[in-house]
């Protein structure tokens, strides 16, 4: 197999891909996968993550199917999910979203749950469940104000973004990084590489 592996990231989400990049891999393919992302009733935020990561990958899998030319890939999909104890913060759609959840985010900890799937070529399927515990400093009225007149919370699980100006909320932040921001990179690569595929193909000598 070697250099004829490809992989497709089931995602529309540009910090993904960059996070994959940052770790030397290019996406062959990138393919958005909408599914609905209402969680079931009493779900955990860690079940949801991980269900929808299953779905995004499977549905991505369908749609490249359906394709005339259709030939196996590495399929990889993520979700991720802020809660505060079992509640499950939305992805800020609007100012009032936004503004809920960093008034819930305010002087407490949180976890961030991303749910990694990847679909072999030969059809298994591989999930991971990664955990984050991130603790914000207080956020005054005036401070959400300004965050939110920002607007980089907008479509970010939890209402903020960490890469961004809320990455000056952070008090503390236990476990990977890279998982708050969408995609655990650790735990990415490592799936990756025990499924055969091999991430440094694309690896670079870097130049002074
Ligand atoms: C908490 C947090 C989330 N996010 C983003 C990552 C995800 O894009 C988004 C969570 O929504 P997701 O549903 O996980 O992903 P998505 O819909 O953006 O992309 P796709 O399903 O196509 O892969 O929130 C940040 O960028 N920074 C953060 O600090």
């Amino acid at each position: 197999m070697g250099i004829l592996q490809k992989l497709v990231l089931a995602s529309g989400s540009p910090r993904r891909i960059e996070l994959l990049q940052q770790a030397g891999i290019e996406p062959d393919r990138v393919l958005p996968a909408d599914v609905d992302e209402t969680p079931l009733r009493a779900e955990h935020p860690r079940s949801l993550a991980k269900r929808l990561s299953k779905d995004k990958a499977e549905k991505a899998l369908a749609s490249l199917k359906s394709e005339e030319d259709y030939a196996p890939a590495f399929i990889l999909a993520a979700d991720t999910v802020v809660a505060v104890g079992r509640r499950i913060l939305p992805k800020a759609e609007t100012i009032d979203d936004a503004v809920n959840c960093l008034g819930l985010l305010s002087g407490r900890s949180h976890r961030v749950y991303s749910g990694i799937c990847l679909i072999t070529p030969g059809g298994k399927l591989r999930q991971r469940l990664v955990e984050t515990r991130v603790r914000f400093k207080r956020l005054p009225r005036e401070e959400i104000d300004a965050y939110v007149a920002s607007g980089e919370w907008r479509g970010k699980a939890g209402g903020y973004a960490v890469q961004g100006l809320a990455g000056s909320f952070v008090v503390k932040l236990v476990g990977s990084y890279s998982n708050v921001v969408g995609l655990p990179l650790y735990e990415s690569v490592a799936l990756l590489s025990g499924e055969g595929f091999k991430p440094h193909k694309n690896w670079h000598v870097a130049r002074p």
